[in-house]
């Protein structure tokens, strides 16, 4: 669904000086929308960044997002936000991971005080809707104002690389 008109009026109520994007993103689709929300509305933009990176390979990936998603790990970011409190509204952005919200977004709740702020998510997928992604921010931003957000159905690395497999499949290799 596409609600981002809503979204903004209700942000540049807010003021953008007072908005924040804060996002998180592995093959860049999240941020593709992070920088349009952030230009539109001239807020601050942050990438959500790990300690420890995440593995290059997609199955290896996979495997360690579905192990912190089952221990509910919250792994450390390599930064915070300066002065979160400065904030009257969040957007907050991220891919679908396992049919919920990835790991570092649960850090990032747990890491920043979002009482009394608007939280607007922006989510995007590779087809399998949402998830149980709202519910994560609402247990782990319980006092924050959750809002209706924005949610796009985006290229799945998944499909690209299997599609790059067939290809190669089928080309001739010289030698
Ligand atoms: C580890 C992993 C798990 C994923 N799980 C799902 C999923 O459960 N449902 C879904 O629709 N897409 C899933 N995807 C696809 C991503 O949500 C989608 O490609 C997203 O747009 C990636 O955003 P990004 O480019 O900002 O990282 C998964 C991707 C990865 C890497």
């Amino acid at each position: 669904g596409s609600s981002l008109p809503a979204i903004a009026s209700n942000a540049r109520q807010a003021g953008g000086a007072n908005g924040l994007v804060a996002y998180y993103t592995r093959t860049g689709n999240t941020r593709v929308i992070a920088r349009q929300i952030s230009r539109a509305l001239g807020t601050d933009i942050f990438e959500i960044r790990t300690v420890d990176p995440y593995p290059e390979d997609y199955e290896e990936q996979v495997a360690v997002a579905e192990k912190q998603r089952v221990s509910g790990f919250e792994p450390p970011l390599a930064a915070t936000v300066p002065d979160i409190r400065s904030y009257e509204t969040v957007f907050l952005g991220f891919p679908i991971w396992g049919m919920t919200a990835p790991a570092m977004i649960r850090s990032f709740l747990s890491r920043h005080d979002l009482s009394g702020k608007t939280l607007v998510p922006f989510i995007t997928h590779g087809g399998y809707g949402i998830g149980q992604s709202l519910k994560v921010l609402a247990d782990h931003a319980p006092a924050a104002r959750l809002i209706e957000g924005f949610s796009k159905q985006c290229d799945q690395e998944r499909e690209t690389l299997e599609e790059v497999t067939r290809w190669l499949g089928r080309i001739e290799m010289p030698g």
